[in-house]
């Protein structure tokens, strides 16, 4: 039988080096995880030199090929464009898989495209939580019918400062003097109008009915301390709300902190042999 400490030491590459990727890479360091940083790549420079100086056991700043070579999983905690970008080679190559930027996904040809891959080349795909709860019940509810699901999503201007909506509704975030809601539709809908504040929105449409079937409303609030997610779902199980009040990250006011703690959580899931939540 395998010791603990020989269960599983992953090898982990990281895509991305900003508020995300830099608490993962933070949580790898203080061994809260049993895994081997292995690499890490950013498209700026800076961004990876800056995160290779927060961390006592450096990984290599490499190229996403070699990274890849290197790595068990890849951690996507860059952008949509890095998942289209370099998704679908790290399944090729038999690696798994791990997407933060979730509103990619929305594209049904390239969710098609990344599943059939990692069915081939038995790799596997990780969609953490994110910044919400509720997706474990959604995910138990979705065995049976369900009716509806609904998020509204609460951000203070600079959460939501430089989505496409606001450029072009030419939005002036500066002009809001209380909560007012700004957008309402489905998740496909909302992913193309904040592909960086409502990612959460896709992983509720992919652990329940669908894109087109969720709804999602935003609001600004010059008021809100915190990124508030609320979730409603309906089904044949019966009615759960859920709310989230999300401490920002420091380093990026649109990302929650509870983002990187559930990517964190998710790799050590993989690690360990108890199993715990749906
Ligand atoms: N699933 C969820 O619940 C959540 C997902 N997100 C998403 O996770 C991703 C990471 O979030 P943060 O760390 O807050 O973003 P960030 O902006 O702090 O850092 C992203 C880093 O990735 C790099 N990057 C962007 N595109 C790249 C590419 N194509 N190739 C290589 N590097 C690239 C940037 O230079 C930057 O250093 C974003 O797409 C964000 O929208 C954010 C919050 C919650
Ligand atoms: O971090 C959050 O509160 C949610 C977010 O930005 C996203 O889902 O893209």
């Amino acid at each position: 039988m395998l010791s603990e400490t020989e269960y599983i030491m992953l090898k982990i590459g990281i895509i991305g080096c900003g508020s995300i990727g830099t608490e993962i890479c933070k949580a790898i360091d203080a061994k809260l995880i049993n895994a081997q940083l292995v690499a890490v790549y950013d498209r700026s420079e800076e961004h990876g030199g800056k995160l290779l100086g927060a961390l006592s056991n450096m990984p290599r700043l490499l190229s996403v090929d070699d990274l890849i070579s290197e790595s068990d999983i890849v951690v996507e905690c860059a952008s949509a464009a890095a998942v289209r970008e370099y998704g679908l080679e790290v399944l090729e190559r038999g690696k798994d898989l791990m997407i933060l930027s979730v509103g990619a996904l929305t594209d049904p040809e390239l969710l098609e495209k990344l599943v059939k891959t990692a069915a081939t080349h038995h790799s596997r795909i990780y969609i953490p939580s994110g910044a919400i709860a509720g997706i474990d019940g959604l995910r138990s509810a979705s065995i049976a019918s369900i009716d509806k699901v609904m998020l509204t999503t609460t951000k203070n201007p600079a959460g939501l400062k430089g989505a496409p909506y606001i450029i072009n509704n030419n939005i002036d975030l500066g002009s809001f003097r209380e909560k007012t809601l700004l957008f309402e539709g489905n998740a496909e809908e909302a992913i193309a109008a904040f592909p960086a504040n409502v990612n959460v929105a896709a992983s509720l449409s992919l652990a329940g009915i669908g894109a087109k079937e969720t709804q999602v409303r935003v609001f600004v609030d010059p008021g809100a301390v915190r990124n508030i997610h609320e979730i409603t779902v309906e089904g044949a199980f019966g009615k759960f709300t859920c709310r989230i009040e999300n401490v920002p990250s420091p380093g990026n006011p649109r990302t929650s902190f509870l983002a990187a703690l559930s990517a964190i959580a998710t790799l050590k899931k993989i690690t360990e042999p108890l199993q715990i939540g749906t």
